[in-house]
């Protein structure tokens, strides 16, 4: 059984149509990308499963509950990382988990808060407000936030932009952690090598539209790229 469950996705703003009718399954334990340029609609579908927009049509179930009609329960079975935005520039980062913990309920988080703190090189400047953070940092405690609870699905939406290689392997181990532990994760990004590396499975997205899924070892190396590019022209 999937555990996010999307089939028929549409969504439109206006006369855009920015998901032109995706299905998607996305299984425990394992780690999938949303790999396509921009606009193909990555982040409108990443939206849509975290709660954020709603579906114009189609169905998305997530851990079980169906995003529409249960849509509390379906947030709170994840954790998103969104592509922009998300911070109070007047708060900390350790004030953002603090938050973070008490909207969630979460007890004894404080030390694993310190770790992924620590792991993403954010301890020193875990107490100055976020406003004064570059946009590598923002994107590093954006991750730290989505991972925090251990969520059964993880949502990561661009967190490897502008990110620097600690950063990135950082992203790496916790998608490495969340898998081990049976969660669900999701990852959308423009950037082919970083989404082969993280995730198993890849689903282009093109217009709105799946253009393939693919093992992500169909897509490593020079013949990897000239498929990728292939099903983008
Ligand atoms: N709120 C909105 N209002 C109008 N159009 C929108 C809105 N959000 C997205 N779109 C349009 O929907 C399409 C898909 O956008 P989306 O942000 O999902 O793409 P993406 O694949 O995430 O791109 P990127 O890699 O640039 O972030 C684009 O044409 C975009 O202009």
């Amino acid at each position: 059984m999937p555990v996010v469950d999307v089939r028929g996705l549409h969504v439109r703003f206006g006369q855009v149509e920015a998901v032109a009718g995706i299905d998607l399954a996305a299984y425990a334990g394992q780690a999938t990308a949303l790999l396509g340029r921009n606009g193909a609609g990555k982040s409108t579908t990443m939206r849509v499963l975290a709660g954020v927009v709603p579906p114009t049509a189609g169905s998305v179930t997530l851990a079980g509950h169906d995003l529409v009609t249960a849509t509390l329960a379906a947030k709170q079975a994840s954790g998103y990382c969104p592509d922009v935005g998300g911070l109070v520039p007047r708060a900390t980062a350790w004030e953002h988990l603090q938050l973070s913990a008490r909207l969630r309920r979460l007890t004894g988080w404080e030390e694993r808060g310190r770790d992924l703190l620590e792991r993403f090189e954010l301890g020193d400047a875990a107490h100055r407000v976020t406003g004064g953070y570059s946009h590598g940092m923002g994107r590093r405690l954006s991750v730290v936030l989505a991972a925090l609870h251990e969520p059964e699905v993880l949502l990561l939406d661009e967190p490897f932009d502008g990110v620097d290689p600690i950063g990135v392997e950082a992203t790496f181990e916790v998608i490495a952690d969340a898998r081990a532990r049976g969660a669900c994760v999701l990852v959308s990004t423009h950037l082919r090598e970083l989404a082969i590396q993280a995730c198993a499975t890849v689903l282009v997205l093109r217009g709105g539209s799946r253009v393939a899924t693919l093992d992500a070892d169909a897509m490593v190396g020079e013949e990897g790229a000239r498929a990728y590019r292939s099903l983008l022209d």
